[in-house]
């Protein structure tokens, strides 16, 4: 989308709002902390382990500067990005985030409805609170992707991807960094598993071949059925390569952090690939996924599209991952804590600020475009390193 930046309005709508919202990350935090109780706060929240993992992918952002350049005509800057053949008008997607009704009884629905408002990619969970069908009802005109956790049952995997795509999701992102759940210390000092609350169950219980695997219709076997399927240890190449005969939808792989996995991506087919070490919730101890963007850069070499997520909490990190390689950005946390604030709007309103804050800094930066990024001048620890 050309936008025209000459209007001075994108603060000041902000500034001039009759319900103030929270804007910064650490605002938008303390917000639904006072929200919503500890257990699904701090479930959303917290990292795996002690939490090194998202400590890093923040370092990994704030490691790197810009230096700008002036005088370049910044009135027009093209935001648009092209994604299998399809033109967004931004370069973020929503990142797939399980069981929304923690944050909100709208879950999904409210999301996938910002994202056919905003004209942003949505990406459904498998362990979504509302089933893929009825998401695709709530916005049947939004681009969706279905997020698979493959199960351990492989027919239920494959069940699912019949349905996304019957249902007109658009493609399959593989996550493969979460074959069993990491070592997250807060949702124990909590007691909090919205599994077994039943928080994952729209996908699950929709399903026929699932539904076929229970010994009987109660809730026990539906949350045993669900966390034997949900953790798959086995997950390999050769399961890859199966689903991709399975479908015709375009494949990405989620959670792909080492450049000869990303290599071996490539080599097997995939379509695309998400760099993300899941917010810091699985492997504790794990390089800040920003960090792990150029050598993956790289080897893909612009064979497939690169996205990144983690940590990506204001227009200004969008920009330097952009700036880095990445064709887009997922945004994880900030939508689900403007969802648990305002519901649709919430989610809205979280979006557009952190585009209307990549709008500003693309045109301070001296860029007209994202492609025109990549020749934005990023140096890290300001620059000092080689003095
Ligand atoms: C509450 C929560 C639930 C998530 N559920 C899923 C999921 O079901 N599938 C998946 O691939 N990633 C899931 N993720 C990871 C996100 O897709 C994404 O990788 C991560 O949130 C990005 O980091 P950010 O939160 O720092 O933006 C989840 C993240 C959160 C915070
Ligand atoms: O919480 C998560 O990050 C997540 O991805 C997940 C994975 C399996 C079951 C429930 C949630």
């Amino acid at each position: 989308m050309m936008t025209n930046t000459t209007n001075g309005d994108l603060l000041l709508k902000n500034i001039n709002a009759q319900a103030p919202f929270p804007i910064s990350f650490a605002d938008l935090e303390k917000a639904v902390a006072e929200k919503i109780d500890a257990g699904p706060y701090g479930y959303v929240r917290s990292g795996a382990g002690g939490e090194q993992t998202l400590r890093n992918n923040r370092a990994a952002f704030e490691k790197y500067s810009i230096i700008p350049r002036f005088l370049n005509n910044v009135a027009n800057i093209d935001t648009t990005i092209e994604l299998f053949g399809k033109t967004y008008p931004t370069p973020l997607l929503f990142a797939p985030v399980g069981m929304n009704k923690m944050a909100h009884e709208d879950g999904e629905l409210a999301v996938v409805r910002a994202a056919n408002h905003l004209e942003i990619p949505y990406i459904q969970s498998t362990v979504s609170s509302y089933a893929l069908e009825d998401v695709a009802q709530a916005a049947p005109n939004a681009t969706k992707w279905f997020q698979l956790y493959w199960s351990t049952n492989e027919e239920i995997a494959y069940s699912m991807v019949a349905r996304a795509e019957a249902a007109g999701f658009e493609a399959i992102v593989l996550t493969v960094d979460t074959v069993m759940l990491g070592w997250r210390e807060e949702d124990v000092r909590n007691q909090f598993s919205p599994l077994k609350l039943g928080y994952a169950r729209g996908n699950y219980v929709n399903d026929p071949v699932f539904m076929a695997s229970l010994p009987d219709n109660s809730f026990e076997s539906y949350v045993q059925g669900v966390l034997q399927n949900v953790f798959h240890p086995t997950l390999n190449w050769e399961n890859v390569r199966e689903l991709k005969r399975h479908t015709k939808l375009p494949i990405l792989l989620k959670g792909i952090l080492h450049p000869e996995d990303a290599q071996l991506a490539v080599d097997n087919g995939i379509d695309g690939i998400i760099v993300s070490n899941h917010g810091g919730r699985q492997l504790d101890g794990v390089i800040g996924s920003l960090d792990a963007l150029p050598a993956i850069v790289e080897v893909v070499d612009g064979q497939v599209p690169v996205i990144l997520d983690s940590g990506v909490y204001r227009g200004m990190d969008a920009l330097k991952a952009l700036a880095l390689g990445a064709d887009a950005v997922a945004i994880g946390r900030p939508f689900v804590y403007g969802l648990a604030l305002d519901g649709q709007q919430g989610v809205e309103k979280v979006m557009t600020n952190l585009y209307d804050e990549l709008k500003v800094s693309i045109a301070l930066a001296g860029a007209t475009s994202v492609k025109d990024l990549r020749n934005v001048t990023l140096v890290k620890n300001n620059g000092v390193d080689d003095i």
